[in-house]
């Protein structure tokens, strides 16, 4: 296949084994494969040009052009060959057999894509010369180096998210304050934001834009375990982070980089992160489309670290299906440009009162201009990625196609700028007044590119006639040779009285003039026979080798000029890079600012007032659970009279809802969109925090419990008046006693030294006693209606509870787990013997039987060092409160009525267990029953949900019926 190297074919030879060559597990498909270095002096040319690749590419896989495939030799071609499920061959030649194993080029892009979801950087080497004009060996170079944070193709990127490449420097000051910057480059479209600041607040922006990729500078030790994304971590040369040759890379980019960037922290990120992004897309100088290299101060906007993140499935949903987030449910956006703006702007919520209300002015006016809004929306559903298609026009990758999309989109502008001609709004006046039509780009684009153009460009077809005058020539000459051939026919069976005569063509012979053989005696004199077939044979004549020579001449001339006149055209759209980067820029601001106001009126979002004190919401509603659910019940959220609300309810009633809607109303505002609420009035939070239920996260080697804490430990240290907590279940992970005195403990820290707008949802009843003892907390609660029986434990029915999800002042009164299990599908036996437990734990509470029962023995029967809690639970007990003493071992919250009545489900296997305790009434207790007594003694009931509980329960009962 390729003749120049004398390279075998790549075709399947039969001889293909998985042990054609070196099966090393050990070995590295990247760098230099060992046999080539072993045989190094021996190779032939082309191996040993490949070798030289594999050196200058340690870190990557070499793709090695031989002719219509990429080659990959030894350990690189055994794993290409299991990677990407090609055929193993083997090349041989007089210095050995190596493995080889090879990817059609026209269809690289999705063995690529394999290759990178391996975790491989791919270096491919192209054929930089025509292996027909070569002399000897074929010259190759690696042109793109392709990394999981560098794809620049269309088919290897996710149009609707950004993909980044991330640097990060430190630099010390020797007295323990290190400065870190991180520069993030999108190599598809030459976005590049920098920024620094101490070493948590860097990891944290990591996390906020989840490069797929990172290098990190000299001195520079962050544990990429524990982020939350998973990003390939890339040795790039050291020397590129020093002061010195990163100010020589900036200098190509930045006319003063000390004016963009703040200090040499940042330009050292951003130079070696450049040098690097060069070096990936084959290290020919600067990138001229990376021009708008900019600084950001992670102050300025509103903090989502990576839990709130998760947590508040702005990006990602646990459920993983697409619709469930934050950003599909206000995403209507019409261009891949206003998607991955409205990612940027959700990631990045406002701070600044005024900028945030600009965009709400823009959103309001249009919902206020429902006509011109669709108009404009319209419009701009015809627009192109112009971002990423201006920058592969600037690599001088783009085609044909490219140029009439851009074309495409530029048509769009004037009527944009037509149906915008009205608003008055300050943002969407400045935006119509910055939406450059780039007239003179159109029109050349228009002039010169034809409107449906093939996908090669080497191939004609291209440019428009009348663009360039020798071209047309050449054009001219080609058709009026073929117009002559496709006349020949006829003329010829005029001249030659041969009816069946035919004029054809074919790629090896060119023309020929067909003659069947009966009537090969009225051939003329002038015929040359050119081929014989069975049946005929086939002739050309001076006239027609001439004009073939003068088509196939014309042709191959015009095709290369044509060629030569688009790359004209390409490079001076190129030279607008700036212009068109810009117009997508405002394309980009005004397709969100619209999808605002689309979402805003179909879904009924109000604009919120900003700058208040308080968040104050009036029927407030989950932008994302009001989609999935037919009715949605609306609630208030009023912090007007306090900061720190608990809040207490049946599972499954709607608490995390209810605190992950105020978090998302109060980011959409600050992003600035309307949000779904009667009305909103909302202070400018700093920062949103969340601890989400301990059995919710995914605990990646720590501890739940510990991951928990340290989430609390970072919300403690961190928040500020002006920040949003939400805990849910804060202490859940641990033991009863320890889990409610953390509770406790962190509410009232949040409370007196915080002063953060906190919600606290906890099962912990207790805890309400706190809105009666300090002065801004308050108590919330979520409401069920019961039907049937009213759950006293006479009832052997029991309530049937319905939801009603409507959040009210003060604190609940029961946990209905038992409903919930039902609900669940938990059999109907085990139901409804858990109702009989709570009815009896509920009479024993109100005789104070079971607490009377507990005798001295149990303390006794306890570990020394819970003997202390058992005294405790058995003086509470004594002041009747029983359902305390049943949970074993909480911390009082004396006379707080609305306790008094709680009947938490783990506090009925309590009771139970306080039934067959040693000391009680143990004289008939079989075998079995002892048994049981002892498996409840051993269970962790904190860590128990209620679901297993009740199944645990179930098996128990199993045990004493059998
Ligand atoms: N306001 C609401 N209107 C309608 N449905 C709601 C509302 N709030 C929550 N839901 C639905 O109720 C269910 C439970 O909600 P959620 O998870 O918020 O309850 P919870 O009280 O936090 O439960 P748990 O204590 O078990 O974690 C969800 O399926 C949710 O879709």
């Amino acid at each position: 296949m390729d003749d120049a190297d004398g390279t075998e074919t790549h075709a399947d030879d039969g001889a293909s084994s998985p042990d054609a060559g070196a099966s090393d597990e050990d070995l590295r498909p990247e760098g230099p494969p060992q046999k080539l270095l072993a045989n190094r002096e021996e190779l032939t040319p082309m191996l040993s040009q490949y070798l030289d690749l594999c050196e200058a590419h340690p870190d990557a896989v070499v793709l090695f052009q031989v002719g219509d495939f990429y080659e990959a030799f030894c350990e690189a071609a055994e794993m290409v060959a299991r990677v990407c499920e090609v055929t193993l061959t083997k090349r041989e030649d007089s210095t050995g057999r190596y493995p080889m194993a090879g990817i059609p080029i026209d269809n690289a892009a999705s063995y690529l894509e394999s290759l990178l979801d391996s975790g491989y950087r791919v270096a491919i080497a192209d054929q930089v010369e025509d292996a027909e004009e070569a002399s000897g060996l074929v010259d190759r170079a690696v042109t793109n180096v392709v990394t999981p944070g560098t794809v620049v193709e269309d088919e290897l990127l996710d149009a609707a998210t950004a993909t980044y490449v991330g640097a990060v420097a430190r630099e010390s000051d020797g007295r323990g304050d290190d400065t870190y910057a991180f520069a993030a480059l999108d190599v598809s479209t030459g976005e590049c934001q920098v920024t620094s600041a101490d070493r948590l607040r860097i990891a944290e922006e990591l996390e906020r834009l989840e490069p797929a990729e990172l290098l990190f500078g000299p001195g520079v030790a962050l544990d990429t375990e524990s982020l939350a994304f998973e990003a390939m971590v890339t040795d790039h040369d050291p020397g590129a982070f020093d002061a010195e040759s990163a100010a020589e890379t900036l200098s190509s980019y930045l006319a003063n980089p000390e004016a963009v960037l703040s200090n040499p922290t940042e330009r050292r990120a951003c130079g070696a992160l450049l040098d690097y992004a060069e070096y990936t897309q084959g290290d020919d100088g600067a990138l001229d489309y990376v021009s708008r290299v900019r600084r950001y101060d992670p102050r300025r906007t509103l903090q989502l670290d990576a839990t709130a993140l998760r947590s508040l499935e702005l990006f990602e949903s646990r459920s993983h299906r697409s619709g469930d987030t934050l950003a599909d449910a206000v995403d209507e956006t019409a261009c891949a440009l206003g998607r991955r703006r409205l990612v940027s702007w959700l990631r990045r919520p406002l701070l600044d009162r005024s900028e945030i209300e600009r965009r709400h002015d823009a959103v309001a006016e249009w919902v206020e201009r429902p006509m011109a809004r669709e108009t404009v929306r319209d419009s701009l559903a015809d627009v192109y990625d112009v971002e990423r298609l201006i920058a592969r026009v600037s690599r001088g990758r783009a085609n044909a196609r490219d140029l009439r999309s851009l074309k495409a989109t530029l048509d769009v502008v004037p009527d944009l700028k037509d149906a915008m001609s009205e608003v008055e709004s300050d943002a969407l006046v400045s935006l119509r007044e910055s939406l450059d039509e780039l007239e003179d780009v159109r029109a050349l684009i228009g002039d010169a590119i034809r409107p449906d153009p093939p996908q090669e460009v080497t191939e004609g077809g291209v440019v428009r006639e009348g663009f360039d005058d020798e071209l047309d020539e050449l054009r001219a000459t080609e058709r009026e040779g073929r117009e002559w051939v496709a006349n020949l026919e006829e003329r010829e069976r005029e001249r030659t009285g041969i009816d069946s005569l035919d004029v054809g063509y074919n790629q090896v012979h060119g023309y020929y003039i067909e003659v069947t053989n009966p009537n090969l005696d009225r051939v003329p004199d002038d015929y040359t026979r050119r081929q014989t077939l069975k049946n005929s044979e086939r002739f050309y004549t001076p006239e027609l080798k001439r004009r073939e020579d003068e088509i196939l001449g014309a042709a191959e001339k015009a095709d290369a000029l044509e060629y030569e006149v688009f790359r004209e055209v390409r490079e001076a759209v190129a030279e607008e890079a700036d212009r068109v980067q810009s117009l997508a820029d405002s394309l980009a601001d005004l397709d969100v600012l619209t999808s605002f106001a689309a979402v805003a009126a179909g879904h009924d979002y109000v604009r919120p007032e900003m700058g208040a004190a308080d968040v104050r919401i009036e029927g407030g509603r989950h932008p994302v659970v009001e989609r999935a659910r037919d009715e949605f019940v609306p609630n208030e959220a009023d912090f007007t009279d306090g900061h720190v609300a608990v809040i207490t309810g049946p599972n499954m009633s709607g608490k995390s809802t209810y605190m992950r809607q105020v978090a998302l109303i109060a980011v959409l505002a600050q992003a600035g969109s309307f949000v779904p609420a009667d009305a909103a009035e909302l202070p400018i939070l700093d920062r949103v925090f969340t601890r989400v239920g301990a059995s919710d996260d995914i605990a990646g080697g720590q501890s739940t419990f510990m991951r928990e804490m340290a989430e609390l430990t970072d919300i403690l240290h961190n928040a500020t008046e002006d920040s949003l907590v939400l805990l849910d279940e804060v202490g859940r992970g641990t033991s009863t006693a320890d889990g409610l005195a953390i509770a406790r403990a962190t509410t009232e820290f949040v409370h007196d030294e915080v002063g953060a707008t906190t919600l606290f949802a906890t099962h912990y009843h207790d805890l309400t006693a706190l809105a009666d003892e300090l002065p801004n907390a308050f108590n919330l609660h979520f409401t069920v209606s019961k039907r049937g029986g009213d759950g006293d434990g006479g009832d052997s029915g029991g309530p049937d509870v319905t939801f009603l999800h409507r959040v009210a002042e003060g604190a609940s009164s029961s946990s209905y787990g038992v409903e919930v299990a039902k609900m669940a599908g938990v059999p109907d036996a085990v139901v409804e013997r858990a109702r009989e437990y709570v009815a009896d734990a509920e009479r024993s509470a109100e005789t104070g039987v079971g607490a009377d029962a507990e005798p001295e023995a149990r303390t006794e029967s306890r570990s020394p060092g819970e003997s202390h809690n058992s005294a405790e639970r058995q003086e509470r007990a004594t002041n009747g409160r029983a359902e305390n003493g049943a949970f074993g071992d909480e911390p009082s919250a004396d006379g707080d009525p609305s306790t008094d009545d709680e009947r938490p489900t783990d506090g009925t296997l309590a009771a139970y267990v306080d039934g067959l305790e040693p000391g009680g009434d143990q004289s008939e207790a079989t075998p079995a029953e002892r048994d049981v007594a002892e498996e409840i003694r051993e269970l962790d009931i904190a860590g128990t949900t209620p679901l297993e509980a009740l199944n645990t329960l179930n098996e128990l009962k199993r045990k004493l019926d059998d």
